[in-house]
């Protein structure tokens, strides 16, 4: 049997929902992690003080005594201030920025990248030291809206060098030569994106439950991801982007995008680095580097993940996982507060 110990593993992009939703997935993620950022594209979004606030105490009602911290974000509006922003520093981890649109629940995002626009709000992060973290995609051809969106990436991480900037949930290999360039820019990488190319969500029959934005790329993109991660790139962060939709929105015309993965992630990423002998990179990727790039310190936790396989639930309530109803190789074996 093979074994393997992560303290504190973090979840840098996750989304916990609201009501009923948020009751069934949250005790997922706070089994295995001991934290995560929670993303604020709530109906409507947190863009205030006290939506946050309840927010956090809605998810840590509905986690019960699990220790888990949430690290909460607010939805990036360019009207944010110093003013505004001050109070509210110690209590948000991160700022998110949706481009108006394009993806679930981004309606209220912004509608262009005018740098003096964003000026107030961005100074301002930059001044507290919030990071901004960013849904980056152009509304080009949707295989080529990430690729498309990473001059501005590179054009505010030059106008605002002091700010921490997070591309999320990377789908490319150009995004990753963008990290190199800018000491200021960091990622999150997904699992299904380690995992699946546009030919598994579309090549053959279609499959809603892979269907996410940014939609999945091509091999050579994956491979480039890959490499990232299982070598622990120090820019590099897991976030899971899990995106918990009802299965009757997913198995549907107008498909809702979103990959349900929270419940599975930690065993699969186990695999997959012990599949590639980089095991003891995943306690960098899941954690370490999360832990300096934001400045967290997480509670503690140990999770005990070993090589005995186990099949993966249909559902966890209306929700359909990712591998619903297949056997992965690993699975959780204990959970401890150390
Ligand atoms: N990734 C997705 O396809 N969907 C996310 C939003 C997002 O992270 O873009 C969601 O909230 O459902
Ligand atoms: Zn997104
Ligand atoms: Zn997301």
């Amino acid at each position: 049997m093979t074994e393997l110990l992560l303290h504190e593993p973090l979840d840098m992009h996750l989304h916990l929902r609201d009501g009923e939703m948020l009751r069934t997935v949250a005790p997922l993620s706070a089994h295995s992690f001991s934290g995560a950022l929670i993303m604020p594209n709530l109906i409507p979004p947190i863009t205030d003080a006290e939506s946050l606030r309840a927010y956090r105490q809605r998810i840590l009602e509905a986690i019960g005594d699990e220790i888990f911290e949430p690290y909460m974000t607010l939805f990036f509006k360019a009207e944010y201030d110093l003013d505004f922003l001050a109070p509210l520093a110690e209590e948000v981890t991160a700022i998110k920025l949706y481009p108006a649109g394009i993806t679930t629940n981004s309606e209220g995002g912004v509608s262009g990248f005018d740098l003096e626009t964003l000026s107030p709000a961005l100074e301002a992060m930059s001044k507290l030291g919030i990071p901004l973290c960013i849904h980056g995609e152009s509304s080009g051809f949707v295989m080529d809206r990430e690729k498309e969106f990473v001059p501005v990436y590179e054009a505010l991480a030059d106008a605002f060098p002091d700010l921490a900037i997070v591309m999320e949930h990377i789908t490319t290999a150009e995004s990753l030569e963008a990290l190199e360039r800018h000491p200021n820019l960091f990622a999150t990488i997904t699992l299904h994106h380690l995992l699946i190319t546009l030919d598994d969500v579309a090549g053959g029959m279609l499959q809603p439950h892979l269907f996410c934005k940014p939609i999945a790329k091509r091999p050579e993109d994956r491979e480039a991801l890959l490499r990232a991660a299982l070598e622990a790139h120090p820019k590099v962060m897991f976030g899971s982007d899990s995106a918990p939709h009802p299965r009757h929105t997913k198995e549907a015309p107008g498909c809702a995008a979103g990959v349900f993965t929270a419940p599975i992630a930690l065993p699969v990423l186990a695999e997959l680095f012990a599949q590639h002998d980089k095991l003891e990179n995943l306690q960098h990727f899941v954690s370490n580097n999360a832990q300096r790039i934001y400045d967290i310190t997480p509670p503690k936790k140990k999770v005990r993940l070993t090589d005995t396989p186990m099949k993966v639930p249909e559902r966890y309530g209306e929700v359909v996982p990712m591998f619903a109803g297949e056997e992965i190789g690993w699975s959780i074996a204990e959970v401890s507060e150390e």
